[in-house]
């Protein structure tokens, strides 16, 4: 019988993921690294995972598609998904930062331009600091926009800081650490509550391992 629905972000932190998963004794048939198919389940049958689009996993959570989702917190902030947070991962570290070219001072400009991907986050941030920020949502090569004036600052994500680097931007200011998170539908968490618990105790524990 299926126990529960498991989102999984697609994308650079997929692999470690179902590692994660597999040291947990949970394997799923069929799943290789070139296949195109999007839904697998365990060889008991009780795990649906379904494979989404980082950025969609909190919806799929918070709309009770999926039971549990594993999703990097760039998307669960930007996202505001109405979900329970259980635990850090500890994998697909990076963080938010404002960058931008060597010497640009954003206090003292009247009105910031930021691009970024992350529009909410990006406004909240300026929001809490008192800038009056206007935002330009782009879906890539964010670093792009202050080279060619698109924008005065960037809200991205930094990892190694290569792309910043390669780019001639600096880190401007730190914003949030970011990593993947065991997210859970609120609903699914009280009716699903003996799977959902028992599946957080054996993550629990390979994370220790
Ligand atoms: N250098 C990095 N750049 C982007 N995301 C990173 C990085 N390092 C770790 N991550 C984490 O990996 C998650 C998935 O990133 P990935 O690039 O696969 O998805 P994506 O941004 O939706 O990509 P795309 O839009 O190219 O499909 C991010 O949400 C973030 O939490
Ligand atoms: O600090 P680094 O290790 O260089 O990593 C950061 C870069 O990686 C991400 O881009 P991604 O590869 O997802 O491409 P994108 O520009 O299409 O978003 C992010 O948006 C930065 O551009």
């Amino acid at each position: 019988m299926e126990a529960f629905t498991l989102a999984v972000a697609k994308g650079r932190t997929a692999d470690h993921t179902i590692r994660l998963l597999e040291q947990m004794d949970i394997f799923f048939e069929d799943l290789t690294p070139s296949s195109r198919k999007l839904v697998f389940y365990n060889k008991k049958h009780t795990i649906k995972l379904i494979f989404v689009k980082a950025v969609d996993v909190p919806t799929y959570v918070e709309k009770g598609a999926a039971d549990i989702g594993i999703a990097g917190k760039d998307n669960i902030l930007e996202s505001e998904a109405d979900i329970y947070e259980i635990l850090d991962l500890q994998i697909g570290k990076c963080e938010f930062a404002v960058a931008g070219k060597p010497g640009v001072n954003i206090d003292t400009l009247q009105s910031l331009t930021i691009a970024t991907k992350y529009p909410t986050v990006a406004k909240k941030h300026f929001l809490r600091k008192g800038n009056n920020v206007e935002i330009v949502k782009l879906n890539g090569s964010v670093e792009l926009a202050p080279l060619i004036g698109l924008s005065d600052v960037i809200v991205d994500i930094v990892e190694t800081g290569n792309t910043l680097k390669e780019n001639g931007l600096v880190v401007i200011e730190h914003v949030e650490p970011i990593s993947t998170r065991l997210i859970i539908n609120k609903a699914s968490f009280a009716m699903k509550a003996n799977h959902i618990q028992q599946f957080i105790e054996k993550l629990k524990i390979s994370l220790e391992e």
